[in-house]
């Protein structure tokens, strides 16, 4: 969030809980909050808003893949963006993430760390965990192998031969296997998993590091109908625990878990509102859905 934005929210939020101009919250405005340095775990939500994108652009050899898009999400929301092929969807998490640089613009996370002042490996320290469409999990490996490697900070062979899990990380580690459908295949070679059954594990693979905002790349791509109907109600689970943005071109899944859909079109946002309102929008039929 620009400075600027920042101090006008916080006031907002000084005046909304009583307290006199100027006195701001106890993170948020330019005196408080901006500059801080990021710390993983720490995401200063009292302006409501987790991720903050505004005016952010992009060009490849002088193709705008991004333009001017502005886009927020708040805390423990579960946000579909929909589009057509070549809409920028993919290019907007490559941003997020620290994957490409854009040209112009602002994108934070939470109302105090600038993203675009980190590097793509320290957004997923700082909690922004992303899943690609393909599943990447290390096949000769077992689930619960797989899962706890992600704790582990140094994959060399010989730290990780001695790493250990504390328990509330072996905790931690049960309720994901429930939460993904795996605690019957703990000892299962990931290899042997089923296409969607990959993906959880992959999801999984992400909650271990307990991101606060998880991106997923068309989750449900290749999946049966029964994969994809577990899908949702995982996703279902997450929400409200963690932040999460779906891309997905799957209209009966995002049917299942939307509340807020995104249509993202030529680099912008080109409408947004439920599934029946963006379904209904002639411009999002003329786009996307009527082809
Ligand atoms: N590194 C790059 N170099 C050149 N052009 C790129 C690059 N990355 C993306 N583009 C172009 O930017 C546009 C947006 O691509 P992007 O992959 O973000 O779209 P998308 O909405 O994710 O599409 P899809 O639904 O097909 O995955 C496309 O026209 C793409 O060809």
């Amino acid at each position: 969030m620009t400075p600027d934005l920042m101090e006008a929210g916080a006031e907002r939020h000084a005046r909304a809980q009583g307290l006199p101009a100027g006195a701001s919250t106890e993170s948020g405005g330019r005196t408080a909050g901006y500059g801080r340095p990021a710390v993983a775990g720490e995401v200063d939500v009292t302006h409501g808003r987790i991720l903050y994108l505004e005016d952010v652009s992009v060009s490849f050899d002088g193709f705008k893949a991004i333009n001017k898009l502005s886009l927020d999400i708040a805390p423990g929301e579960l946000r579909c963006i929909i589009g057509p092929n070549g809409a920028g969807k993919t290019t907007m998490m490559d941003i997020i993430t620290g994957k490409t640089r854009p040209d112009e613009g602002t994108v934070y996370f939470g109302s105090t760390i600038d993203l675009l002042r980190h590097r793509e490996a320290e957004i997923a320290q700082l909690g922004i965990g992303r899943k690609f469409q393909k599943p990447t999990v290390f096949e000769h490996l077992t689930v619960f192998e797989n899962l706890e490697l992600a704790l582990k900070t140094d994959k060399r062979v010989k730290p990780s031969m001695f790493f250990k899990l504390d328990s509330a990380q072996a905790d931690r580690l049960a309720d994901i296997l429930q939460t993904i459908h795996l605690a019957d295949s703990v000892n299962r070679m990931a290899g042997t998993l089923s296409h969607g059954q990959k993906q959880w594990l992959e999801i999984g693979m992400l909650l271990m590091q307990d991101p606060k905002l998880l991106l997923l790349d068309e989750p449900v791509a290749g999946m049966t109908d029964e994969e994809t109907a577990r899908t949702a109600e995982l996703f279902l689970t997450l929400k409200g625990k963690h932040s999460l943005m779906v891309v997905e071109h799957d209209m009966s899944f995002i049917r299942t878990i939307s509340e807020i859909v995104t249509v993202l079109c030529d680099g912008s946002v080109l409408a947004q509102g439920t599934l029946d309102e963006v379904q209904a929008d002639e411009r999002v039929i003329e786009v996307y859905l009527g082809r």
